[in-house]
């Protein structure tokens, strides 16, 4: 099985020895990424692309490959393609009549050659012999060249012909870690999971700082979404989750600050927590999900203000988009699910939160807060390695009694959504279901015939096991999560 990879085309116009370095780290980063599930990849550099080839012809490795590809920063497309020598003209069109031309019934099509190395016959004379050829001696709709129901894509390169049997659309985006660090402020809600992805795309190693504002739940859910960003798009390099444990700080701030700017200086403490926690890191910029105008704390006066606590460069990929493009973003990225389920921990909460802090104000304010509280919280910051939170967070749950069979009494309870509800029913012979979606468990659980133990079902498992535990926090203890076998 082969793969040409086709680089990002802001890579293409660097100069010769930038380029260079770019390429060399994405063959690192790609190698890096599929041995860890086909030992048998070999990557090569061909300067204008990457050749990826296997061994291992199975669709179920096709699938695995194509799914990690699709998900690495620094490639824009890749082809799947079979590669055979060729002795001349005509023997390109029977290979390539050998492979399309039972296809073409009933379709229009056309064929597209690129070629490289010396050769007797120009791309076009091929397109126009293969063409003609497959028309000639195949059932079909005809030659379209433009919108054709089918385009056959061959690449000539030297003695070689390539067969592209199809083409898949890459990330795009810079490879991972041609661009400096950054540690990313993660509070598990849409913003701050599509800020850290937009970092990974350009080619950021992005860490994570999540401050805790009360609740173990908010910290396995924050966790999740973080190994998911890490596991899906950056898992070619290592990373790290700082979790701070912010509930004496927000206590000193309800104390201490006056209502009005409470939001503000709450930021202002997270920026000051997290300029230390990357310097100690030697990272040089922290990533923040802030919008301007989407809460009080993110008008410009106040984002003003958050700014001037720290040199450390505060960087918001975020802060001109709409919130809806934000969520139909986080949709396409697979961290939606996450940041729906994820309750809103405010920390603290203003009657009538300032959106014009003035910065003596919150100076004077602040001169009446106890320091040491903030020292005390940055120095039992905790640092792991994002790779220990898949363990971690399994025996943080593992309270929540998994099981994938149903005893008397049980009823398995679907929280997922009415529209995947609707596209992939679930209704498991001699089981009894009941469809509740996760946002109406909060309110409605406790509606149901609590003398029966409820057994939520998710598609990947993710979410059931968030609000298993939310539910458990809430005093729920007739709840276990099932799991399929
Ligand atoms: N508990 C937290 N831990 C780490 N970062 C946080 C936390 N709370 C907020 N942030 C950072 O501040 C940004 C703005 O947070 P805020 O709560 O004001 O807005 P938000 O729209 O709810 O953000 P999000 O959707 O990312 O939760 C977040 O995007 C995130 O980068």
């Amino acid at each position: 099985m082969k793969f040409i990879i086709k680089l990002f085309p802001e890579i293409t116009i660097k100069s010769k020895s930038v380029r260079q370095r770019m390429v060399k780290i994405l063959q690192g980063n790609i190698r890096n990424v599929l041995q860890k599930v086909d030992e048998t990849v070999t990557v090569r550099n061909d300067w204008d692309k990457l050749m990826v080839s296997s061994k291992n012809d199975s669709p179920e490795n096709r699938d695995k490959l194509v799914e990690r590809l699709s998900c690495m920063p620094g490639i824009q497309a890749f082809l799947e393609v079979t590669q055979v020598p060729f002795t001349d003209l005509h023997d390109i069109y029977e290979q390539t009549a050998a492979v399309y031309g039972p296809t073409l019934a009933n379709k229009t099509f056309c064929v597209r050659v690129k070629r490289k190395g010396k050769h007797e016959f120009t791309s076009i004379e091929i397109e126009r012999y293969v063409g003609g050829g497959l028309n000639q001696n195949f059932p079909s709709n005809g030659v379209r060249l433009s919108h054709p129901d089918l385009q056959i894509n061959l690449q000539i390169e030297n003695e070689l012909l390539y067969l592209v049997t199809a083409i898949h659309k890459g990330l795009g985006g810079y490879p991972l870690s041609t661009q400096e660090d950054v540690l990313s402020l993660i509070s598990g809600g849409f913003d701050s999971g599509v800020a850290s992805y937009l970092f990974i795309k350009r080619g950021s190693r992005v860490h994570y700082c999540f401050f805790n504002l009360g609740g173990a739940a908010h910290e396995i859910g924050v966790k999740q979404v973080a190994y998911y960003l890490w596991s899906k798009y950056s898992q070619s390099h290592k990373v790290k989750f700082v979790s701070v444990p912010f509930e004496p700080v927000v206590g000193e701030i309800l104390e201490k600050i006056d209502n009005g700017l409470m939001g503000v200086v709450l930021k202002r403490m997270m920026m000051r927590a997290a300029s230390r926690v990357a310097e100690r890191m030697g990272v040089e910029a922290l990533v923040t999900g802030e919008s301007v105008g989407q809460v009080s704390s993110q008008t410009v006066t106040n984002l003003s203000v958050i700014d001037r606590v720290t040199d450390t460069l505060i960087l918001r990929p975020l802060i001109v988009s709409d919130k809806q493009d934000i969520i139909d973003q986080a949709r396409a990225i697979g961290t939606q699910e996450f940041a729906e389920t994820m309750p809103e921990y405010c920390g603290v909460i203003s009657n009538k939160p300032t959106v014009k802090a003035r910065y003596e104000e919150v100076l004077a304010n602040e001169a009446k807060f106890n320091f040491d509280v903030l020292e005390n919280v940055i120095t039992s910051a905790k640092v792991i390695d994002i790779r220990e939170i898949a363990n971690e967070t399994e025996a943080q749950v593992q309270e929540v009694e998994t099981t994938s069979a149903l005893a008397e009494n049980e009823v398995i309870l679907d929280i997922r959504s009415p529209d995947e509800h609707e596209d992939k029913p679930f209704n498991p012979e001699g089981m009894t279901v009941i469809h509740l979606p996760f946002y109406k468990l909060s309110t409605q659980f406790g509606d149901l015939d609590q003398s029966k133990t409820y057994l939520l079902y998710c598609e990947r498992g993710v979410m059931s096991k968030l609000q298993a535990l939310y539910l458990k926090e809430q005093g729920f203890n007739n709840i276990k999560v099932y799991r399929q076998n």
